[in-house]
């Protein structure tokens, strides 16, 4: 298949790439390198463009006869989208109707959706499962969940077929450590985590130890970054115009931060120093997911089952690259 990949030089997507061209199909990345990475795509492969950018989209998907989309790129800060709401309803609401427009103007039917757990909020159960009640408590997950509804509207009145892929907690890296995780600022978990252990960062903070969990930090569900790729093949395979369909794509197993920094000791052999932090606003305590739909319906089988194996990945990937891509 012809796939325009939006986000593709970008952690998920550069992921995504690899392994569409593996599989033996052909691929265009469309990226501002906003947040992402020319270093993290093959050579040749990438328009650099923005969204919001309609000649440009329309020269994209004329000229290399996309047949499907897969739309990774997005602002992905929970912090900064309630401390700059507009950026997010511009990048992630507005830009995502323009590419919408396009498609459906040049004919393209086919779309795979990057949302995520934080269209929740605060699930009333775990794990949680795709008719789980959508109740976001940030601007991003509002933003998220607002396409959501216009792709359900769009594909009933114009046929876009589409598959919406929630993500709980990304992680982890290529399984030869040459892709990863590389955000400027870094914000997530792990990759701090780790460069802590480098000695990069002095201590990690623990946000909150008074939740209801058992060790009284935020349970979260890490997923292999290879795996949320091969999810994203097999929903492309099964994708139709005029279909949708909606998956959570996690291990189904919740650690917790304290979890995470121990086995993150034992792995790196290094004293990871913590400090206990007031809690983050807007976090749920704890976001386990319900994977059974899609392991049902398309035959996914995640590679990676447990949260060693994922942390040696992230490892293997920051040792070797402490800056990231630049070196
Ligand atoms: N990382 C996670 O744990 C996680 C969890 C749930 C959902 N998601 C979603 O998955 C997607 C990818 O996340 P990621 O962690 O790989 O983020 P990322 O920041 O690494 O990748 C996003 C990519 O999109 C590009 N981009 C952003 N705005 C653009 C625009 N207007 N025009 C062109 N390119 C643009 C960036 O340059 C970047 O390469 C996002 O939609 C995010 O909301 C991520
Ligand atoms: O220095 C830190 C950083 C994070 N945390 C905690 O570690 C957990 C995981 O935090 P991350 O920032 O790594 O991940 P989030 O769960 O906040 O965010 C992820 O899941 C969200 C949905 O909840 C969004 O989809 C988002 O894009 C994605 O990165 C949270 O409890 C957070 O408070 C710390 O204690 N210290």
């Amino acid at each position: 298949m012809r796939i325009l990949v939006t986000g593709g030089a970008g952690y998920i997507g550069s992921h995504t790439v690899r392994l569409l061209l593996q599989q033996g199909h052909s691929v265009v990345v469309y990226d501002n390198l906003q947040t992402g990475h020319r270093q993290a795509v093959p050579s040749g492969m990438l328009v650099v463009g923005d969204l919001n950018d309609s000649a440009m989209l329309d020269q994209a998907l004329i000229q290399h006869r996309v047949e499907a989309v897969i739309h990774f790129a997005a602002s992905a800060y929970v912090g900064e989208s309630v401390q700059n709401p507009a950026k997010y309803y511009r990048n992630n609401v507005i830009n995502t109707i323009q590419l919408l427009e396009r498609m459906r103007l040049n004919g393209v039917q086919k779309l795979v959706f990057s949302s995520t757990v934080a269209t929740f909020g605060v699930p009333d159960s775990l794990p949680i499962t795709e008719d789980h009640p959508q109740a976001p408590i940030n601007p991003y997950g509002r933003t998220k969940l607002m396409i959501e509804m216009a792709l359900a509207d769009y594909c009933q009145a114009y046929g876009i077929g589409h598959v919406i892929l929630r993500y709980f907690n990304a992680a982890g890296a290529s399984r030869d450590a040459t892709l990863g995780e590389d955000h400027t600022p870094e914000t997530h978990l792990i990759p701090l985590v780790l460069q802590t252990a480098l000695g990069m960062r002095s201590h990690i903070d623990i946000f909150g130890t008074d939740y209801p969990t058992p060790d009284g930090t935020c349970i979260r569900d890490y997923v292999h970054v290879e795996d949320l790729a091969s999810a994203h093949v097999l929903a492309l395979e099964h994708l139709q115009p005029g279909s949708q369909r909606r998956y959570h794509l996690g291990s189904e197993h919740g650690s917790s931060i304290r979890e995470i920094i121990a086995i993150s000791e034992r792995i790196t052999g290094r004293r990871i120093p913590v400090r206990e932090a007031p809690r983050r606003p807007g976090d749920p305590p704890a976001l386990v997911a319900s994977s059974a739909k899609i392991r049902r319906e398309l035959g996914w089988s995640p590679e990676y089952r447990d949260i060693e194996s994922i942390l040696q990945t992230a490892w293997n990937w920051h040792r070797t690259h402490p800056r990231g891509y630049a070196g």
